[in-house]
C-alpha cells in the first residue's frame, strides 16, 4: 500500500518532496518503561534508579508513548552525479523502535543512516519514498511530525546571545500552545534543565565561535532539550555524540537514554560510539549500502549474528582484551564486507534469516494495533497546520527574545548604525549650508547631495545580508521544527531592522537636513530614506536568499545597485537615455527616490532668484508630484518583499 501522509499518493509536495509513503497506523504496543533503569550507572551524573517524575501531567514531559514502525522503505533520489540516474539510497528496509528503547542506526560511512532517520521523522525534501511508516497506530500529519517528534540535528543550531534557560523558553513560547500559562511553560523548561543536567549553565549565554559560551557538551544537550520542549513521543538523533570527546560523548549519551525511561522512543544515528555510549542502546539497525544486514537487540546478539555469518574473520572474543570495542568490530567486519562487494549478500542472508521473521511477526503488531491517543494529539494527525500558534503571537516572541537581545548586541547595532552615522554627519560637514547658496552654479552641488543620500541606503543594504546567510542552519532547523512560517520570519526581520532604522533615520536626517539648509518638506525627506532603506532591506534580504552563501551574496548586491544607479537620472538624464534601456528606469526604485528628493527640493522655489523650476524641467521632473514618486517607491518595497518572501519560503539550499 502506498499514500502520502494526509497527502494523495504520488503527489509533489510543496517541499518537492515526491512521496508514496503509507506512514500508517499501527499498533499498541506494550511498555518497556523502566525496563534498563536499575542497569544504568554513569559516575554519579544521575541517580538512575528512579526516574523523576514529571511535576505534574499537564506540563509534564511524556504523556503517552509512540511506537515507530516501517515496513518496506525504499528511497530514491536523483544521482547527484548523473542526472538522468536515480539512485536508490534505501532498498526495502523494514524496522521498528519501541517507546522506551533507544534505538542505534548503525553502519559505515555513507550506509544509508541520516537518510533512514530523515526519511521516518519526515524530514526529506527531495526524492521519491515508497513504503509504509506508521507512527503509534495512525497515519501522521506534518503538523504531527512537527508537534510530536523531536530531531536533534548533528550540528547544533542555537541562537548565541540566549542563555540556555531563554533559548528553551523561547522554542516553548514559539511551539507549545500560546493558551499554556507563562508560568508552566517556565516549569516545563526547568524540568527539562534538571533532567539534562544543564542546571549549573542555564543562565549562561551560549555564545558563539567568537565569544565563547557553554561548552560543546552542553550546546548538544540544549539542542536535545529543544527538541524535548514539545513533549514529543518521538525523539531522532543524528550522531549525537560527534564531535565530542569520550567523556562528553558519555555524559550526552546518560542523559539520552534517561529520556528513553520516561517512555520516549529515542532513535539515534552513531558511527563511532564509545563503548559506554553502544552499551547505551537497546536496539541495533545495520545498515549497508542502504540495505538492513542486521536489525534486533544490541548486545551479544550481533557479534553472535555476525561471527556465524563470517566464521573466517577474527573473532570478536579476541579482542576482548584489546581496545576493540563492539561497535568498532561491528563496523570494521561490514566495511570489511562491503570493500569485498558482499553488501547484497549480507543482506539477503538477514532476509532470509529467522530473526527477520521473527522481527517481521513483531512489526506487523506494531503496523495493525492501535495506540490510544488523547483527543489534542488525535486534532494533530488530522492538522495539516504548519505551526501550533498564530503568526502574530509568533512575530511578538520573535521580537521579544530575539530583537530583544540583538539591540544589547554592540555587534548587531555597530555595522547598522556606525556607517550610517558617519556617513550622514561626512555629508552634513561636505555640504554644510549648501541649501542656502541660490547661485546657479550650486544647483550641481544640491543635486548631488541629494543623489548622494538617495543611493547610501541601497548599499547600505549590505550591512543587513549576513543575517540571512549566517543565520540558514537555524532558520532551516526553526522552520522544519515548526516554530515559525518563513513570512513570519521576513515580518519578524524587517520589524526589527526597521524599528532600529526609524530611530536612527530621525537622526541621520536631521544631521543633513536641516544644516544642509536642504528646502521642502523634512517629512518626505525623512520618509523617502526610510522607504528606500527598507527597499533595500528586502533587496538584501533577498539576494541572500538566493545567494548560496556571503561570497556570492556580496559580489551581486553591489552589483545590482550600481547598476540601478546609471538610471536614476542624474548621471545620464532619462530623457538622453537610449530608447531601448528607458524602460529599465522605470524598474529603478532609486530613480524613484531621487525624482521625490528632487521635487521636494525644487518645487517651492519659484520665489527664489534663481528659477528652480528650469531644474526640474531639465532633468524631466517638472510637473511631477513628488508623493506619487514615493507611492511608485514604496511598490517596490512590496515587489522585493514578495521576493524575499518567495526566496526564503521556496529556494532550498539544504536539500535533505
Ligand atoms: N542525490 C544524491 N546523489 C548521489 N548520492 C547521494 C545523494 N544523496 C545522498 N547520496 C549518498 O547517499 C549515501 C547515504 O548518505 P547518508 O548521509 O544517509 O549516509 P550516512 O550513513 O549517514 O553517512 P555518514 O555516517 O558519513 O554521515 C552517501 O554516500 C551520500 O553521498
Amino acid at each position: 500500500m502506498m499514500a502520502s501522509p494526509s497527502r494523495s499518493p504520488g503527489k509533489r509536495t510543496p517541499e518537492g518532496t515526491k512521496q508514496c509513503i503509507d506512514i500508517e497506523a499501527q499498533a499498541a504496543i506494550p511498555s518497556t518503561s523502566g525496563r534498563h533503569v536499575s542497569k544504568l550507572t554513569y559516575d554519579g551524573y544521575y541517580d538512575h534508579h528512579k526516574p523523576q517524575q514529571p511535576p505534574n501531567s499537564e506540563v509534564g514531559m511524556i504523556k503517552g508513548c509512540m511506537p515507530v514502525a516501517f515496513k518496506d522503505l525504499t528511497y530514491r533520489v536523483r544521482n547527484n552525479n548523473n542526472r538522468k540516474e536515480n539512485l536508490a539510497l534505501l532498498l526495502k528496509v523494514s524496522g521498528y523502535f519501541r517507546p522506551g528503547e533507544l534505538a542505534a542506526l548503525m553502519g559505515p560511512s555513507g550506509s544509508g543512516k541520516t537518510t533512514m532517520l530523515d526519511v521516518i521523522a519526515g524530514r526529506k525534501t527531495v526524492g521519491t519514498i515508497c513504503g509504509r511508516i506508521s507512527y503509534g497506530g495512525q497515519s501522521p500529519s506534518r503538523a504531527f511530525l512537527r508537534r510530536y517528534t523531536g530531531y536533534v540535528e548533528q550540528t547544533d543550531t542555537l541562537i548565541g546571545n540566549l542563555t540556555v534557560f531563554e533559548m528553551l523558553l523561547y522554542t516553548a513560547d514559539l511551539k507549545l500552545p500560546r493558551r499554556m500559562p507563562y508560568k508552566d511553560k517556565v516549569r516545563k523548561v526547568s524540568y527539562i534543565i534538571t533532567q539534562l543536567a544543564l542546571t549549573t549553565c542555564q543562565h549562561v549565554r551560549i555564545g558563539s565561535t567568537v565569544q565563547r559560551g557553554i561548552s560543546g557538551g552542553q550546546c548538544k544537550r540544549t539542542n536535545i532539550g529543544i527538541a524535548l520542549v514539545s513533549d514529543p513521543k518521538v525523539l531522532f538523533m543524528d550522531e549525537p555524540t560527534s564531535g565530542l570527546d569520550s567523556f562528553t560523548a558519555n555524559e550526552v549519551m546518560t542523559v539520552v537514554k534517561k529520556l528513553t525511561q520516561m517512555n520516549l522512543t529515542v532513535c539515534a544515528t552513531i558511527h563511532s560510539p564509545t563503548p559506554y555510549c553502544f552499551n547505551q542502546f537497546d536496539r541495533l539497525h545495520l545498515l549497508l549500502r542502504g540495505q538492513t544486514v542486521y536489525f534486533g537487540p544490541n548486545g551479544p546478539e550481533p557479534i553472535n549474528y555476525l561471527e556465524a555469518l563470517f566464521p573466517e574473520a577474527p573473532k570478536f572474543s579476541a579482542h576482548k582484551s584489546d581496545l576493540h570495542n563492539r561497535a568498532e568490530w561491528i563496523v570494521d567486519i561490514t566495511t570489511r564486507a562491503d570493500r569485498m562487494d558482499k553488501h547484497t549478500l549480507l543482506a539477503e542472508k538477514y532476509a532470509s534469516s529467522e530473526l527477520k521473521r521473527g522481527n517481521m511477526r513483531e512489526l506487523e503488531k506494531f503496523m495493525t494495533t492501535r495506540v490510544e491517543l488523547s483527543p489534542e494529539v488525535q486534532k494533530e494527525f488530522e492538522s495539516n497546520s504548519e505551526t501550533s500558534n498564530s503568526w502574530w503571537w509568533i512575530t511578538w516572541v520573535l521580537l521579544q527574545y530575539r530583537m530583544g537581545r540583538d539591540i544589547m548586541d554592540t555587534q548587531f547595532l555597530g555595522p547598522r548604525i556606525a556607517d550610517k552615522l558617519v556617513l550622514s554627519l561626512i555629508i552634513m560637514s561636505l555640504y554644510f549650508a549648501v541649501g542656502a547658496n541660490q547661485a546657479p552654479s550650486n544647483v550641481n552641488n544640491l543635486t548631488a547631495v541629494l543623489f548622494l543620500w538617495t543611493i547610501l541606503p541601497g548599499y547600505a543594504a549590505a550591512s543587513y545580508m549576513p543575517t540571512i546567510v549566517l543565520e540558514r542552519p537555524l532558520f532551516v532547523r526553526e522552520r522544519n521544527d515548526g516554530l515559525y512560517r518563513p513570512s513570519t520570519y521576513l515580518l519578524f526581520k524587517m520589524v526589527e531592522e526597521m524599528t532600529i532604522f526609524f530611530f536612527l533615520s530621525l537622526v541621520t536626517t536631521s544631521i543633513v537636513f536641516a544644516p544642509c539648509r536642504l528646502g521642502g518638506s523634512f517629512l518626505l525627506f525623512w520618509l523617502v530614506n526610510f522607504i528606500t532603506t527598507a527597499t533595500g532591506i528586502a533587496i538584501g534580504y533577498f539576494i541572500a536568499a538566493i545567494s548560496p552563501n556571503m561570497d556570492m551574496a556580496n559580489a551581486a548586491l553591489p552589483a545590482y545597485v550600481t547598476v540601478l544607479l546609471f538610471f536614476v537620472g542624474l548621471l545620464l538624464r532619462n530623457q538622453d537615455q537610449p530608447v531601448y534601456w528607458r524602460w529599465f528606469s522605470n524598474l529603478d526604485f532609486l530613480r524613484f527616490a531621487w525624482s521625490a528628493q528632487m521635487i521636494n527640493q525644487f518645487e517651492g522655489s519659484k520665489a527664489m532668484a534663481l528659477d528652480f523650476q528650469s531644474v526640474l524641467k531639465f532633468y524631466n521632473l517638472e510637473g511631477q508630484s513628488k508623493w506619487m514618486n514615493l507611492l511608485y517607491e514604496s511598490c517596490f518595497l512590496v515587489l522585493f518583499l514578495i521576493l524575499a518572501w518567495a526566496a526564503l519560503a521556496f529556494k532550498r539550499h539544504i536539500s535533505r
